[in-house]
């Protein structure tokens, strides 16, 4: 495989490794906190990288994370850039040589794509360096489990290696390959998982009186549901309440008594995920005393907060990106796709922006194909802005 023999020009990666990097990469997806093989492939790749002023470090609590710390000469910040590592439970339904090799695993979020910019930036500062430091955080988890809050609240960011400023992309398929899409402010929104475990009592399909069915309960329970986003949050603000995993029952002709739902809230501002959160559960308890079972409910929103961008960081980049012919930049609306870089850019001023991929299909779907002209564009984009904010004073 190419990863083992680099050859890396002054220039950093080249195109053409870059993409071979993201092929690999797509091929060997890994959920959230199981990214063994992605972890140990970059730290391969990286330690091709010229050494002298580069740091890689690991954690013992968050074993597939990395930092990978570049010193600068005469530093008078340290500027991060974070990208996450993790792949969906999704089966991948593209035609590619590079397809997963992983069942039921897809790099469907493009979190292939962000690593491998990540790594493109990275190995031209490895070979240029420098004058402020840069951390560069490949992070876990971003799916589930909110990798990004365990890696800040491991404290590997505190001390030496404290940020001043973090910046992140995502994957965009509705923007053109290489177009940056921003907006000051609320970016995507926070986001809070809803597990409910049904409890009632299972029986014949013929004798219903003498069972208590957890089907016909659950799906009263999520139509409820709709009805929050519909009538108890102000259309102006907006919400979205979905249930993409139920389970329950083992035969046609055998009752369920156990039922179980996976679902995710999401809205652009913290009040209203908390009005939709006291709905559910006010939903459930209802359901609960109307069909005489028991619901374990959990809402959790972990690091899922908003991604609200930092006003004069943001502006500085978009002034960056909207005055540089070679980049097409477009203003973009706030977007209901959550982050735990919402939990980072809460403790550290960042933004995050849109990188277009003009994939045929949507985010998270079993056939999401990126656009590779984009990584390079990315690439490009981040190094021209870093050296240009490097430069500036304050
Ligand atoms: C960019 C993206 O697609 N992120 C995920 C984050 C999921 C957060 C959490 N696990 C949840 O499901 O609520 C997304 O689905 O937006």
């Amino acid at each position: 495989m190419i990863i083992d023999d680099l050859q890396i020009a002054d220039c950093g990666l080249t195109e053409a490794q870059l993409i071979d990097i993201r092929r690999y990469l797509h091929q060997i997806p890994e959920l959230a906190l199981q990214e063994v093989q992605t972890s140990a492939t970059l730290k391969a790749i990286m330690h091709q990288f010229k050494q002298d002023h580069i740091e890689i470090i690991t954690l013992p609590e968050l074993p597939t994370a990395i930092l990978v710390k570049v010193h600068g000469t005469n530093a008078q910040r340290t500027i991060g850039y974070r990208t996450d590592m993790d792949a969906l439970a999704v089966s991948e339904d593209n035609d590619l040589s590079f397809k997963s090799t992983n069942p039921g695993k897809m790099h469907a979020c493009g979190h292939d794509i962000h690593m491998t910019v990540a790594l493109g930036i990275l190995s031209y500062f490895a070979n240029h360096q420098p004058s402020d430091n840069l951390i560069f955080i490949f992070q876990p988890a971003e799916e589930n489990f909110a990798g990004g809050m365990r890696l800040y609240e491991s404290g590997i960011l505190s001390g030496a290696n404290q940020i001043d400023e973090l910046y992140a992309l995502h994957t965009n398929p509705d923007l053109a390959a290489g177009t940056i899409g921003c907006r000051n402010g609320t970016l995507f929104a926070g986001t809070t998982e809803i597990h409910a475990e049904f409890t009632g009592i299972s029986g014949h399909a013929a004798f219903p009186h003498q069972a208590n069915d957890m089907v016909v309960a659950l799906s009263q329970w999520l139509v409820q549901l709709q009805t929050i986003v519909a009538r108890n949050v102000d259309p102006i603000k907006g919400g979205v309440v979905t249930i993409g995993n139920v389970s329950a029952g083992t035969a046609n002709n055998v009752i369920a008594g156990s039922a179980q739902a996976h679902g995710t809230i999401r809205a652009l501002q913290q009040p209203t995920i908390d009005l939709i959160k006291e709905r559910v559960t006010a939903i459930t308890r209802g359901i609960e005393a109307s069909f005489g079972c028991q619901i374990k409910l959990t809402l959790n929103q972990d690091g899922y907060f908003p991604v609200v961008n930092a006003p004069q960081i943001t502006a500085r980049f978009i002034n960056y990106v909207s005055s540089n012919p070679a980049i097409n930049y477009v203003e973009t609306q706030p977007a209901m796709t959550g982050e735990d870089f919402g939990y980072l850019v809460a403790k550290i001023p960042g933004m995050m922006f849109w990188l277009g991929v003009d994939s045929p299909a949507a985010l998270h779907s079993s056939k999401y194909l990126a656009n590779e002209a984009a990584i390079m564009a990315a690439v490009k984009t981040m190094i021209g802005f870093i050296e240009s904010r490097m430069k500036e004073e304050d």
